[in-house]
């Protein structure tokens, strides 16, 4: 006999740990079975702030491993495409910045989806209610950072800080930025991110938040968590979906809603999987039909980014002797497995940058071809074109510089980039890996607004009070020609991993809306989403924190309608 549930959530990543965390103590104590594909993450590398970078790139246990076919703009490349596997999803292998984005993405998210509780006031009560958020080291530094305790939530559950101290280099970059004239931003996260300043990240003095660590440390008896399981099938009775199997063939039933949480690739899949999708298609693999839903799979949406490393003095950073002398990187491991302490709790541990607009933009013709709403919404004045980290890793990974060197990655992000892909089935077989197309660059207006963006960071290295600590570039364009930074990023061009917009909320006269505003997929009942895929807008930030946003606000949901 299945096992019966008041919940069931599919996935226990960024988002759906916080669900089942909120749901679990919520007044009533609902019963809630969370399941997820991977196990319980475990290793050495998995906390310091050193570790920023580490865990995507030699994790495969901890990765689903994705990839895109060939990108047509990128030189027919198939991009790499990391999924975080385990309980904690892809905030296992996030690089932990933790930024909100523009007050206008929430307002705009409201005005699509017809919903004024996504409007910007309540979405900032919203992270307050997320987050427990440290802001007691800004004073060291508070020429570049002085967010206020009482503009964030320290009351929450995910451990958000600024850096307990800048590392070697930081300033130097921070003032060269301010120098070309680009305003400061001391809080990065009121709203308004344009400028330049320190960016938070997901840590703690522990090290890394995951949504594991923050929500399933000490579960309680109402919450029922099965790992190393794949949800394949959803158990139906007509239009009602009513409990869900396991790979080991166990069936659990659920009295109230099964919620799908597997992110903004897998979600898709397993709707197309189980007959909610766009007709054509799920005949085309011999799915029976249940819904016909044009939306599934479509609206898949990504942040782009383009490194440029260039190998530096000393005077500027001497992080790569540290990085390059493995007896040291061991020391600092057992040092900071002891003590939390020493270089791993610094070292890549400040992450700086910012994020600009295009003065130029409203002039491109690329700009004025995109729909009138659209131009409105990149015109408004928080709502940046593009952004820029530094004090990034040594990219290509493994370049060999001189061991008196130091190395300065910058990498210029697309915000809002307007290129259109989709997820699709490779089959009926639930064990193949969907078809991924991000279409990344084929928009015009990402081309444009790409390259002049990344013609300013080459300019930031040449022009800025950084040339003099510039030895040689290691990865960039050959020149700052409108030609050969366009050559450059067809090569250069990667995935930020913010894959969203699969499964969008929207009103229901939508014909590509999946879900309502309160996540319940159109056309079945008993059926919610609730993770990235929802996304009808790309958020101007990283997106771990829009997947918090969207585990709290479907809580907050269900707890009120259901009274829980
Ligand atoms: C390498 C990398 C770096 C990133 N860096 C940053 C950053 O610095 N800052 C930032 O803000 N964002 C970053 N992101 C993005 C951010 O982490 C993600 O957008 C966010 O975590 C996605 O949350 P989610 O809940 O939608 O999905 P996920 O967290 O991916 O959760 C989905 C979960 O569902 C499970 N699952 C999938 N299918 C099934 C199934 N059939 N049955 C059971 N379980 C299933 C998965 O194993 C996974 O645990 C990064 C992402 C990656 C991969």
């Amino acid at each position: 006999m299945a096992l019966a549930f008041d919940f069931i959530i599919i996935g226990a990543g960024t988002s759906g740990c916080l669900l089942a965390n909120r749901l679990v103590n919520a007044r009533t104590r609902p019963s809630v079975l969370l399941i997820e594909a991977g196990g319980r993450p475990e290793g050495d590398t998995l906390r310091a702030p050193f570790h920023r970078w580490t865990p995507a790139f030699t994790r495969p246990d901890l990765d689903h491993g994705y990839s895109t076919v060939p990108q047509k703009e990128l030189n027919d490349r198939c991009i790499p495409y990391a999924r975080g596997k385990g309980l904690g999803g892809s905030s296992i292998l996030n690089f932990a910045v933790y930024l909100y984005g523009s007050k206008e993405d929430y307002n705009r998210w409201a005005e699509l989806v017809g919903d004024d509780s996504w409007r910007w006031e309540e979405t900032k009560e919203r992270f307050k209610r997320i987050e427990n958020y440290d802001t007691s080291t800004a004073h060291k530094y508070s020429k570049y950072a002085d967010p206020r305790a009482e503009d964030h939530g320290q009351e929450g559950t995910v451990d958000i800080s600024i850096p307990v101290d800048l590392e070697k280099g930081s300033e130097a970059y921070l003032d060269a930025l301010l120098n070309l004239g680009h305003p400061l931003n001391l809080d990065l996260n009121s709203g308004n991110p344009i400028g330049v300043g320190v960016f938070p990240s997901s840590y703690s003095r522990q090290g890394r938040t995951t949504s594991a660590t923050a929500h399933l440390e000490s579960p309680p008896s109402n919450l029922t968590i099965w790992t190393e399981n794949k949800v394949a099938r959803l158990l139906k009775n007509g239009k009602k979906i009513v409990g869900v199997e396991v790979d080991d063939g166990r069936k659990a039933s659920s009295f109230k809603d099964v919620i799908v949480s597997a992110g903004a690739l897998d979600t898709p899949k397993l709707l197309l999987l189980n007959g909610i999708g766009p007709a054509a298609e799920l005949k085309a693999h011999g799915i029976e039909v249940v819904h016909d839903l044009s939306g599934v799979g479509k609206n898949l949406r990504d942040h782009i980014l383009a490194f440029i490393c260039a190998e530096v003095d000393t005077d500027l950073t001497e992080r790569y002797a540290f990085e390059s002398n493995a007896d040291s990187v061991r020391d600092a491991q057992q040092l900071w497995n002891e003590s939390r302490s020493g270089p791993m709790a610094h070292h890549n541990g400040t992450l700086a940058g910012g994020f600009f607009k295009d003065p130029h933009l409203e002039e491109y013709p690329e700009f004025q071809a995109l729909p009138k709403d659209i131009q409105q919404y990149l015109s408004k004045p928080t709502v940046p074109a593009s952004e820029i980290t530094g004090c990034a890793a040594l990219f290509p990974p493994g370049s060999q510089l001189s061991p008196n060197s130091g190395y300065l990655s910058i990498v210029t992000f697309l915000m809002n980039p307007q290129s259109e892909g989709e997820v699709t089935l490779r089959s009926a077989n639930p064990q193949d890996t969907p078809v991924i197309d991000f279409k990344y660059m084929e928009h015009p207006y990402d081309r444009k607004v790409m390259t002049e963006a990344v013609r300013n960071t080459v300019d930031f290295f040449q022009d800025s009070d950084l040339k003099k600590h510039i030895k040689r570039f290691v990865f960039a364009p050959e020149s700052r020609s409108h030609e050969d930074v366009q050559k450059f990023l067809k090569d250069a061009v990667g995935t930020v991993w913010h894959a969203h917009g699969t499964a969008k909320m929207g009103r229901p006269d939508d014909p590509m809306a999946c879900v309502d505003t309160a996540f319940r997929v159109f056309g079945v009942e008993g059926l919610r989403v609730v993770d990235l895929s929802v996304a009808p807008v790309t958020t101007n930030n990283h997106t771990q924190p829009t997947a918090y946003l969207i585990g709290q606000k479907a809580a907050e949901v269900m707890i009120k309608e259901y009274g829980l």
